[in-house]
């Protein structure tokens, strides 16, 4: 089984405008609204992809029903530990038929050391040998940084692999736990290990000094250049398919469940990569954070063959 954890759900909020205009009110041309969260796209991708996942995560207030209204929909199981405050609202604001956007995150509610508690108790009882977790996702107020660290270990101890997408502190503490396969893009990366890239040398030692804080295997995400996968042995850069990008919000949670599509099924490395690799375009290729398709997945999988 497959299951994603969300600690920081969202619903995404859209609104469609001619052009960013400062001190002025502009008027929306459209808007949409969508189930978000990083381990809830993971969720979402798979469901698209036909393989079924169960989503866990914090959620709560009426925010928080409709999250969960969205996902049944969706024919997705999920597990969820109820939360006294509200799940936040991210609000992006995309041009309409430009490539340009602005997003704002907010922070989430805070969550108490007895609703953490509960969270983790229900990983500690569900966690089984062979299954795939997923682990994406900024940590709202109250949540230590070490999170994803004790996750892992536990984790670990049942013999179930992990996927990490995070960032900043949750990121480089949850690397220490030596997850099976941690996904950041460029910037986090560099973020995580203090490099910049230039050119091939300085990504492939930016590769292994990530490595170097304990992961078992890193995919390097980098838009629409593509990806680097890196373990100690080995190292393949894959190219991105040509598409035109619509919007790239949730590319790299697509490439995710495009990765964990195919290692829970036993493929290799590399054919996870090429999958994820799919995926992530497939999403770019859609409008606002609508998530790609299985055919968009299979086409785009046809040409690079
Ligand atoms: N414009 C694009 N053209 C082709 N492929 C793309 C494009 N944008 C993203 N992708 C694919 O999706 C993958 C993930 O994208 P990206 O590196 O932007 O992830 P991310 O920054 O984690 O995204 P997000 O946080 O918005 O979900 C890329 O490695 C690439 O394969
Ligand atoms: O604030 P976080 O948890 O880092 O990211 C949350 C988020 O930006 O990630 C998804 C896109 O990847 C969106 O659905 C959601 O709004």
């Amino acid at each position: 089984m497959i299951y994603t954890l969300t600690l920081n759900p969202a619903i995404d909020f859209e609104l469609i405008v001619a052009d960013f205009e400062f001190d002025a009110v502009s008027r929306a041309l459209g808007s949409r609204v969508d189930c978000g969260g990083k381990g809830f796209n993971v969720s979402r991708m798979l469901a698209n992809l036909k393989m079924p996942s169960i989503a866990m995560g914090l959620v709560g207030g009426p925010t928080g029903d409709r999250l969960s209204a969205m996902l049944g929909e969706l024919g997705i199981d999920t597990r969820f530990t109820r939360i006294a405050g509200e799940t936040r609202t991210n609000v992006s604001l995309v041009q309409a038929g430009g490539s340009k956007h602005l997003k704002v995150n907010d922070t989430g509610p805070s969550i108490s050391d007895e609703e953490l508690a509960e969270l983790i108790g229900m990983v500690r009882a569900a966690a089984r040998p062979g299954d795939w977790w997923v682990l994406a996702g900024s940590l709202p107020p109250g949540v230590p940084d070490d999170v994803y660290a004790q996750l892992i270990t536990i984790l670990d101890q049942q013999g179930a692999f992990t996927v990490l997408d995070s960032s900043g502190e949750a990121l480089r503490l949850g690397c220490a736990a030596g997850p099976t396969l941690v996904k950041p893009n460029l910037a986090e990366a560099e973020q995580l290990t203090g490099l910049v890239v230039s050119d091939a040398a300085s990504l492939t030692a930016l590769a292994q000094a990530v490595l170097l804080l304990g992961p078992v295997s890193l995919v390097l995400s980098m838009g629409k250049t593509g990806a680097l996968l890196a373990t100690p042995d080995e190292q393949v850069e894959c190219i991105s398919p040509r598409i035109v990008e619509q919007n790239p919000i949730g590319a790299g949670d697509s490439m995710v469940a495009g990765l964990v599509w195919g290692l829970s099924q036993g493929q290799s490395q590399s054919g996870s990569l090429t999958l994820g690799i799919a995926c992530g375009a497939a999403t770019a290729s859609c409008a606002g954070t609508t998530l790609g398709t299985l055919a968009d997945v299979e086409a785009l999988l046809a040409n690079s063959n």
